[in-house]
């Protein structure tokens, strides 16, 4: 395994465009930990409608920034006192949604600073049953990204309050993020350090008995090719926002995936003219296509059971059953 050492970078922004860079271009024969702080920030859920899961006129007043990553999973709030995690490597076909092998060894660090962590639900870190840290994955072509969020000292008012969606939203909306009860790890330490002291007791317990730890140097190659995907996906108000969906039909259901929201717009003759797929679940495939196989058949039983006869849906959404999906659709 090789470290990608990106200090001094604290805009979201590039930081994401660094870990989509490595997971799509570097070689994977290697696999590779990358670390990062973003300054105060809410990264969104691959899947997730923005605006229902962010609080629009506190987050403007406050210059926080709002970035959709490409893992599924809810909104986090991330700051200066928030640090993230990440594993690229080659996906098996056995490690996308095993969080227990990525987390593994952040947890063994912890116990050794004394922070009796422990991976519990579906892809939470808890210490003394509060949330220290939340993790998504990310799989694409055999390849795939483990991430999480370590929070050591974070501001927790702000948290709050920037995942806290204005009241009528709320009311208009079935599904939220896993809202939890969260804590800082410094609370908990043995002995006291900074963020940076703690990023580098990580790495040395990470790769324990590597020494000098091994690490990969970006290029002047790699670069241009961050700021291009920085630029087109993570500085772009398409990806981070998008249009707001119309619908006349939503339906909204927590499975043990994750929770899944449609919304279909049906025309003329009862057929599906727009279909969005939100949520927070975890699934390997692009749900934009199965979005796009709903669009332009009728919106009847029968007939989503024959535009879904090919498809596999827990390849979207975890090991869902297809009966299942269609009992939620229709
Ligand atoms: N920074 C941070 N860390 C842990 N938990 C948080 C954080 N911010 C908010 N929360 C709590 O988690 C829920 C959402 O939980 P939920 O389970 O819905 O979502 C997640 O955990 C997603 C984790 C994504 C990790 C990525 C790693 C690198 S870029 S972001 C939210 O409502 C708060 O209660």
């Amino acid at each position: 395994m090789l470290f990608i050492d990106n200090q001094g970078i604290y805009d979201p922004r590039v930081n994401l465009a660094i870990e989509e860079y490595a997971l799509k271009h570097l070689d994977l024969t290697d696999s590779y930990l990358l670390f990062y702080i973003n300054e105060p920030s809410i990264i969104i859920g691959k899947h997730q409608n923005t605006v229902e899961e962010i609080h629009v006129d506190y987050v403007r007043d406050r210059d926080i920034h709002v970035v959709r990553r490409l893992s599924g999973g809810g909104a986090v709030y991330h700051d200066f006192g928030n640090l993230n995690f990440s594993f690229i490597t080659k996906d098996d076909g056995k490690s996308f949604a095993n969080f227990r092998k990525f987390t593994e060894p952040v947890v063994q660090a912890l116990q050794q600073m004394g922070v009796q962590a422990t991976l519990s639900g579906r892809n939470d870190l808890l210490v003394d049953d509060k949330k220290i840290s939340g993790n998504a994955q990310f799989s694409t072509r055999g390849r795939m990204f483990s991430h999480g969020t370590l929070m050591f000292q974070v501001n927790i008012e702000p948290l709050v309050h920037a995942l806290q969606v204005k009241q009528e939203k709320i009311q208009s909306k079935g599904i939220k993020s896993v809202r939890s009860r969260v804590a800082n790890i410094r609370d908990y330490l043995a002995e006291s350090m900074t963020i940076e002291e703690f990023r580098q007791r990580l790495l040395e317990s990470i790769f324990a008995g590597q020494n000098p730890i091994p690490e990969y140097k970006l290029t002047e190659q790699d670069w241009a090719k961050i700021n291009e995907i920085s630029c087109e996906r993570y500085q772009n108000w398409d990806w981070n926002f998008g249009e707001s969906p119309v619908f006349n039909v939503q339906h909204s259901k927590r499975f043990p995936i994750g929770s899944i929201d449609v919304r279909l717009q049906i025309g003329e003759k009862s057929m599906i003219e727009s279909c969005k797929i939100y949520g927070d679940f975890f699934g390997v495939g692009d749900v934009s296509d199965l979005e796009k196989k709903l669009v332009g058949i009728r919106y009847d039983r029968h007939s989503l059971e024959e535009a879904l006869c090919d498809v596999d849906i827990s390849y979207y959404f975890g090991n869902l059953a297809k009966e299942e999906f269609l009992d939620f659709l229709y």
